[in-house]
């Protein structure tokens, strides 16, 4: 064997998302802020990003992430979230995966029956606060950064359809929210081809008729999800809802999705459909939770804004090592257009 790169990876899912962490043999990269880190990665060090993702080590349905020192001293680590074309400021299923990896791991010490830990994303401090039991993570909640409605109720014109109404909002990402049933969709696996070619469309379609920028960082602008919302239920009193976001370039969330669930509790709260503190269920397509809730009100520049509280159980499928033969034709991979819509063969 002779490897000229060796990455440790751990490998993660978190309600049947993959989301694996990078643990060893990258070292740290230039950057006074993990925000600035990710911007490292980004222009500097995106191979790193495809030779993991592309095609033949990973896959569009997975996504991957770099723990890197913390800058800010209250956070223990800091973590890039890399994903199949973008790096995201916050990613909730992500952080699962990396708080999980980091406590079974060992590289930030458990407590049992919780630890709580505080990571700094590209958006900021994360806190969570892990249940653990028995060396094993059960259950992760973060606290996400500020979540808000961008737009509420706009119209949306679709070719083939007639002119649609939908929200949209920041969770750490920005998401375009339209209605399942207005859509006809039931949100069952049988659908999922469809709802990714549909959901790329809506995105496409959002991001050119509905311009948005976060006022506190030009960088985060321009909408890169879609959040197709099933019906607002009570199971046994409690709040619940299915949905399904298309991730780019047009894959389905395996898990009900953190950022997603995140915008959605903004848009429900700016509706008066939730209380502060009340408890809200977000179910993936293929039927996988996550607990959350509004834990306070909060703005975000002229926004009404809240801060969400989001729980999901993570779980360690693998622990690998991803390396590099020097005369590896695919040193960076390659993406092709049968499952990556924006298949690239180089
Ligand atoms: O949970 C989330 O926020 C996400 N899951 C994969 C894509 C998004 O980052």
């Amino acid at each position: 064997m002779r490897w000229n790169r060796v990455i440790n990876v751990v490998k993660c899912h978190v309600g049947g998302e993959i989301n694996n962490v990078v643990t060893g043999g990258i070292g740290d990269v230039p950057g006074s802020t993990v925000f600035e880190k990710m911007k490292y990665f980004r222009d500097h060090n995106d191979d790193l990003r495809k030779l993991l993702l592309h095609e033949p080590r990973g896959s569009v349905t997975q996504c991957v992430n770099f723990i890197v020192p913390a800058t800010d001293p209250e956070a223990q680590m800091g973590y890039v979230i890399a994903e199949s074309t973008e790096y995201p400021a916050m990613s909730g299923s992500n952080t699962m995966c990396v708080a999980t990896a980091l406590l079974e791991t060992g590289m930030i010490p458990m407590t049992e029956p919780v630890t709580d830990v505080v990571l700094e994303a590209p958006a900021g401090i994360i806190r969570l606060h892990c249940t653990c039991r028995d060396g094993k993570v059960t259950g992760v909640e973060f606290e996400n950064q500020p979540a808000f409605a961008y737009e509420i109720s706009v119209p949306l014109e679709l070719d083939g359809y007639p002119t649609l109404t939908v929200d949209v909002a920041w969770g750490g990402m920005t998401y375009v929210i339209a209605d399942a049933e207005q859509l006809g969709f039931a949100l069952t696996p049988d659908e999922a081809r469809d709802l990714c070619d549909l959901g790329q469309r809506l995105k496409t379609a959002a991001a050119k008729q509905i311009p948005v920028q976060h006022p506190l960082n030009p960088e985060f602008a321009g909408i890169t999800q879609t959040e197709i919302a099933g019906p607002l239920t009570r199971v046994d009193g409690v709040l619940t809802a299915r949905n399904a976001v298309i991730v780019s370039p047009g894959r389905l969330d395996r898990s009900p999705c953190g950022t997603g669930t995140s915008a959605r509790l903004s848009v429900l709260k700016a509706k008066g459909l939730i209380d502060v503190g009340e408890e809200f269920v977000h179910e993936s397509v293929i039927g996988s939770r996550f607990h959350s809730r509004i834990d306070r009100l909060t703005s975000v520049g002229h926004y009404d804004a809240i801060i969400p509280r989001v729980r999901g159980q993570a779980y360690i499928t693998e622990l690998s090592q991803v390396g590099l033969d020097p005369a590896d034709p695919y040193p960076t991979g390659y993406t092709l257009s049968d499952t990556w819509p924006t298949g690239d063969p180089t």
